[in-house]
């Protein structure tokens, strides 16, 4: 018996296709789907940016610029809108917050600022290199930047206000890391009822290999679904093309 088409949006007038996911395929369309490309700042995937510095492999990293690329060009041809997320605070990090917020003792890029002082003030500040997105996927016209000062997309920040605008309930995750802004964002989505889709390898981790498989399994056992470029090319290729 083959599995069912999860259908986000059976409400919809225009025209549809099936993404191949695990565990379920879903049934998508321009208007109600959104990709959302989280964190591809330089912090993140650049050499120099916070993670290298912070002593995380940033190598691997690179890798998927090109697919997440790849990704966007394929939504921006059929009309699908495309929101970069941007992770960091003020350049004086009062929203990074105090002693008194967790945010202050977790985050590896204010610890790695205070344990070398030559550093400070050089990570994840709005205006700073470490904060824009890598050269390679500046935004074109038409696709939308949300700031945001914690992992979750969802949290201080007006993504769930720009996605209910515009009738969005499906989610389709790039960026890094799947482990923690990827994940935590598809969680939160996941309360507040977007259906996510991880493409997997539009997507890379912080941390040991072990720690993408669970975070992939997590998602597709509990909060969403999984699929690739290759899937999502082919899918969403056979859209018509946008105006
Ligand atoms: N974008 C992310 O997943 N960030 C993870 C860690 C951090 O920002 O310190």
């Amino acid at each position: 018996m083959s599995e069912p088409i999860v259908d986000p949006a059976p409400q919809r007038s225009g025209p549809s296709v099936v993404l191949p996911a695990r565990p379920e395929a879903l049934r998508i369309d321009a208007s109600t789907s959104a990709v959302i490309v989280i964190d591809m700042q330089n912090a993140y995937a650049s050499r120099g940016g916070y993670v290298d510095e912070a002593g995380f492999d940033v190598g691997p990293a690179t890798g998927v610029i090109g697919h997440i690329a790849q990704v966007l060009e394929v939504a921006r041809s059929a009309g699908m809108p495309v929101i970069f997320l941007q992770n960091g605070w003020d350049a004086d990090y009062v929203e990074a917050g105090t002693p008194q917020s967790p945010n202050y003792h977790k985050s590896n890029a204010l610890k790695t600022m205070r344990a070398r002082p030559e550093l400070a003030g050089k990570f994840l500040a709005r205006g700073g290199w470490d904060y824009e997105l890598v050269e390679a996927l500046t935004p074109k016209e038409g696709d939308i930047r949300v700031h945001k000062p914690r992992y979750s997309a969802f949290f201080n920040s007006q993504l769930d206000t720009i996605l209910r605008a515009r009738g969005i309930r499906t989610l389709i995750f790039t960026g890094i890391a799947t482990n923690v802004c990827v994940e935590s964002t598809l969680r939160d989505g996941f309360h507040l009822e977007y259906f996510g889709v991880v493409l997997e390898d539009a997507v890379h981790h912080l941390g040991p290999d072990f720690i993408r498989e669970a975070s992939l399994y997590n998602i597709e056992k509990f909060f969403g679904w999984v699929s690739t470029l290759a899937d999502f090319r082919t899918a969403v290729g056979q859209l018509p093309p946008a105006d």
